[in-house]
């Protein structure tokens, strides 16, 4: 797709890969509506973007991304804003071992909101034009991660939900082009949740001695490079519609492209 002048909504956009995307997204001329439940720090990022890239070019909106009608609420600013709305992501997620229900809840749930609603304002069986739909899933969907069991489930299911959404049954309804991008590790402040032992349980020796392997080789994926396949992503849609890029080094690999018909 052509990001010049399109328009787009990033929920979970004040920090780490959701700002990192706004950044990209920016660079490429596309308009922005940061969207994020933390509305002070969501403010200062936007503005400080908006010093840079135009103020007529991005904006901010509080927003819980698992929250239907603030979902809804934010597609629709962003639409009457700037009068199209071209591509939503939203980049919400937790990572708690110790409390399974709000893990499913919260990833899959916030998954599968933002899909209803974009399938609602975007959907060309709702008499939209179609658009694409990114959603921040992580390597530990497709890759085997067992120091993580119950967060890695529920980004497999993020994963396969869009994937079963891309299949052509699908696809031929509602025409909007939905992905996942799925990093490995990540140097952003949600890597901080491995010095809390309730939420990381068993495996909390284990995590520790990774991470601090990760800081000895430096080998964390860098928020910038998940930005840079979000762009490859959106530029190359057509073709990597449905898949699960992901990124477990600098060079992404894609995984899952949906064939055939039922
Ligand atoms: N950092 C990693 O290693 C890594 C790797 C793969 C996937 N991920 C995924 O990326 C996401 C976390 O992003 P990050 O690493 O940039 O962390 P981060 O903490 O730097 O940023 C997360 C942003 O999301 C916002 N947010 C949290 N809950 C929200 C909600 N309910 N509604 C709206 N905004 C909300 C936060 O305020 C924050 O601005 C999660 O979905 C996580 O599973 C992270
Ligand atoms: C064990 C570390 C706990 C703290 C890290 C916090 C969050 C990370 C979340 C990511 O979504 C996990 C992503 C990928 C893990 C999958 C494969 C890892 C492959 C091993 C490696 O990269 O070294």
């Amino acid at each position: 797709m052509k990001l010049d002048g399109a328009v787009s909504v990033v929920i979970g956009g004040a920090n780490g890969i959701g700002k990192s995307y706004c950044e990209s997204l920016l660079e490429k001329k596309c308009r922005v509506l940061l969207a994020d439940i933390q509305t002070e720090v969501g403010q200062q990022t936007s503005e400080m973007l908006a010093s840079r890239y135009g103020h007529d070019q991005v904006t901010f909106r509080k927003c819980n991304g698992v929250c239907e009608v603030d979902i809804r609420e934010t597609l629709l600013e962003a639409k009457l804003r700037w009068g199209r709305l071209d591509i939503v992501i939203n980049h919400v997620g937790i990572l708690d071992e110790g409390n399974w229900k709000e893990v499913m809840d919260i990833n899959i749930g916030s998954a599968i909101l933002t899909a209803k609603v974009t399938e609602e304002i975007l959907g060309k069986n709702n008499g939209g034009p179609g658009g694409v739909m990114v959603l921040t899933a992580s390597a530990a969907a497709v890759l085997p991660f067992p120091l993580m069991p119950i967060y890695s489930t529920s980004k497999a299911a993020v994963v396969h939900y869009v994937r079963s959404l891309m299949h052509p049954l699908h696809y031929s309804r509602h025409g909007i082009r939905m992905m996942t991008i799925c990093p490995s590790i990540t140097k952003t402040n949600f890597i901080n949740v491995a010095n809390d032992r309730d939420k990381i349980g068993v495996m909390y020796e284990k995590a520790k001695e990774l991470l601090k392997m990760k800081e000895a080789t430096n080998s964390w994926i860098q928020p910038k490079w998940v930005g840079d396949l979000l762009i490859h992503m959106l530029e190359n849609d057509e073709e990597l519609a449905g898949t699960a890029g992901v990124l477990n080094s600098k060079t992404p690999k894609y995984y899952y492209k949906p064939r055939g018909k039922l």
